[in-house]
């Protein structure tokens, strides 16, 4: 699970394009991220499809936020943050063998996730990004490097993330990187897509 597409259902984008386009470049995560305008019917049957292509080619699909979508679709897990249900909480609601990713931004909360029952932890913002409003400032390679060092679990920065960039996320301790807008917005998602897996 070394790169990770996380969805863009912002107006004017083509998420099933960018999902398709990644996974065909040998993307191996696919996070279904349904922004708030958009509605659980919506998310259900973007998430169903998403699903689909994910199957044909063995890769891991992820909902974001929404578990009951993850679960009545047959997703293999979700992703919860700060303004989700609690680690512990997701865990019960998909149960022992679904993947559950926790967002962290320093070792303390890492280490609580872990111990709740994340298996594996979206770090960042590792540098600036304007896809989503309101995070606190960049982490730097070296915020990810700090929580790598404190859990036994993969780490996935994700924020800013660009194909030139990535190869210092890696360095710092990130297990895998997850990447918005470097794919999402691209003229050519495809080839943004395979900047990343070259
Ligand atoms: C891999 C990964 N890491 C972090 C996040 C962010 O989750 P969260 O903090 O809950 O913010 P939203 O994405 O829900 O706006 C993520 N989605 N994926
Ligand atoms: C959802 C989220 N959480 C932290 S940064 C981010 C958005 C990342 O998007 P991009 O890859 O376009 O910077
Ligand atoms: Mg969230």
């Amino acid at each position: 699970m070394r790169l990770h597409l996380v969805t863009d259902t912002r107006p004017g984008k083509n998420p099933i394009e960018t999902v398709a386009a990644a996974l065909k470049a040998g993307f191996d995560v696919i996070q279904v991220r349904p922004e708030d305008h958009v509605t659980d019917r919506e998310a259900y049957e973007l998430t169903r499809r998403v699903l689909a292509m994910c199957r044909e080619l063995g890769r891991t699909c992820l909902v974001n936020d929404r578990l009951h979508i993850a679960l009545a679709a047959g997703a293999d897990g979700g992703h919860v943050g700060a303004d989700d249900l609690p680690v512990a909480a997701a865990r019960r609601i998909l149960g022992p063998g679904a993947i559950l990713g926790a967002t962290a931004r320093d070792p303390q909360t890492a280490r609580r996730a872990v111990a709740d029952g994340a298996s594996y932890l979206g770090v960042g913002p590792a540098f600036a990004t304007t896809t989503k409003a309101g995070l606190p400032a960049a982490i730097g390679p070296e915020g990810v490097r700090a929580v790598a060092e404190a859990v036994d679990v993969p780490v996935v920065a994700i924020g800013g993330v660009t194909a030139a960039r990535a190869g210092e996320l890696y360095a710092a301790g990130a297990h895998a990187v997850a990447v918005v807008g470097a794919v999402s917005g691209a003229e050519d998602p495809y080839a943004a897509a395979m900047e990343f897996t070259r």
